[in-house]
């Protein structure tokens, strides 16, 4: 297990570049299961989910053409489905999330598909309903009776069909998606995530041959088609990352320009920072953040107190939570937040309130935090990153810190930024990887 040891209290100063987005590449990467033809995709951010999710379709007989750092060539006409059978590929998929999404690929091109229950962060109930009652509407059969937890599914010819979905669940809409392109006649995914990775995913598969209407909507309807040819696609900025950022940025009182952000793809995140005090100018499509020893708190119109929480998009993403929460520790002013989602994505905070943070948590969903005005710097400690998101929020709170922390359980951190040691270090942190 590897470790960061970060001295705080420097500024920071500088350009920094977001990568490629993690949870969009983990959708198109899957879609690259639905053609024999070549697929070109750039900007893939260099992180370990996302080679995770190369490693496993090589092993399944995609051929993966590395053409430059961020650029890759697949081309997946000679699938091997023997190795879905293997026990290299239960370790695989059990290792991330996004392989959930071969399901609906591997369905609808070749009529079946197994998958171990996937990884991914442990947040809260990560269930999968969602993603097999929508396949099974397109004509699925699921064996889920296993005492192992592998899924094994079958399907003649997919055909459309309507599904409302019980929840807009974003990996499960791409699935689900990916299926219903090759499936006979209509489908229509009404409750649809809408997430810019799911438009991104829907144009590409459009550009691919696909027919997919109401992108960006929460109702999709997608015309089923004989066959997907290749294309080229870029993936977007990570739009996670430019929130982190920003609040680094905040907490550390540094200047720090983000660059090419891709800014209308971001929804609610820059103002979600600008109502906890943020100052942001959007330049072109940069974001740059000014030197700010103090930020203060929004309140809602009538005075009361401001609250952060989660929603399915165009609502603010669950991912960026535990970003804010650590950004509030040192704002003027309080802030509820409100993780609705997931019921475990809050526990890191003991850590903060170990560091010299003022909060409660008020049950596994809510916390109350007092923001301290830079009064009292948070203090460098020993700690543990629980999950990615989490793990960039402490890396945050150690920069800002008062002294030396040292993080272990970096890989939870590495799983979704790219080299993240040495672009901070770029920017002038003192941070080592131990
Ligand atoms: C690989 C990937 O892309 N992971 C992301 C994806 O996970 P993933 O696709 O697994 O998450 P889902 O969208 O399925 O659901 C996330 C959680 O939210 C709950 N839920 C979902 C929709 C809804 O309308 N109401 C509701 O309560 C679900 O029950 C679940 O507990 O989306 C999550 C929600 O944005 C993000 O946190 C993950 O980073
Ligand atoms: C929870 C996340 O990822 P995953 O779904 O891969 O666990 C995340 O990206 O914040």
């Amino acid at each position: 297990m590897a470790s960061f040891e970060v001295i705080g209290g420097n500024k920071l100063k500088g350009d920094i570049y977001p990568q490629g987005a993690k949870n969009e590449a983990l959708q198109i990467l899957c879609a690259v299961l639905l053609t024999p033809e070549p697929v070109t995709i750039s900007n893939v951010p260099d992180i370990r989910d996302v080679n995770k999710l190369i490693e496993l379709l090589r092993d399944l007989g995609v051929k993966v053409e590395r053409n430059a750092p961020d650029t890759y060539t697949f081309q997946a006409d000679d699938i091997n489905l023997d190795y879905l059978n293997s026990d290299q590929f239960v370790e695989q998929g059990r290792a991330i999330r996004g392989s959930v999404m071969i399901v609906g690929p591997l369905l609808a091109r070749f009529g079946e598909a197994k998958m171990p229950k996937p990884g991914g962060d442990k947040i809260g109930r990560r269930r999968l309903d969602t993603h097999f009652i929508g396949l099974e509407k397109l004509g699925a059969k699921f064996n889920y009776d296993t005492p192992d937890v592998f899924y094994s599914a079958k399907a003649d010819r997919l055909k459309g069909a309507y599904m409302l979905l019980d929840e807009a669940s974003v990996t499960g809409t791409a699935n689900i998606l990916m299926a219903a392109v090759l499936a006979e006649g209509t489908t229509t995914i009404y409750n649809a995530a809408c997430e810019p990775y799911v438009q991104q995913l829907s144009r590409m598969l459009n550009r691919m041959g696909a027919k997919v209407s109401g992108i960006g909507s929460n109702l999709l309807v997608i015309e089923g088609v004989e066959r997907l040819g290749g294309t080229e696609h870029r993936m977007l900025p990570d739009m996670i990352e430019i929130g982190s950022f920003i609040g680094m940025a905040a907490m550390t009182g540094s200047e720090i320009t983000i660059k090419d952000c891709q800014i209308p793809e971001l929804g609610l995140i820059p103002d979600t920072f600008q109502r906890l005090g943020i100052k942001m100018e959007f330049r072109g499509d940069d974001i740059f953040i000014p030197e700010q020893d103090r930020y203060e708190v929004d309140t809602y119109i009538d005075g009361s107190i401001l609250n952060i929480s989660d929603h399915t998009w165009p609502g603010l993403t669950p991912d960026l939570l535990s970003v804010a929460l650590v950004v509030a520790t040192q704002a003027k002013g309080t802030v509820l937040i409100h993780q609705k989602m997931f019921e475990s994505r809050l526990f890191f905070v003991d850590k903060l309130i170990d560091m010299g943070a003022q909060i409660i948590l008020c049950d596994p969903h809510r916390a109350t935090v007092i923001g301290q005005n830079k009064q009292i710097p948070l203090r460098g400690i020993r700690m543990t990153s629980p999950d990615i998101r989490a793990g960039v929020a402490l890396l945050i709170a150690a920069l800002s810190a008062e002294g030396t922390s040292i993080i272990d359980n970096v890989e939870q951190i590495d799983r979704g930024y790219q080299n993240i040691d040495g672009r901070l270090r770029a920017l002038g942190a003192q941070i080592r990887r131990l």
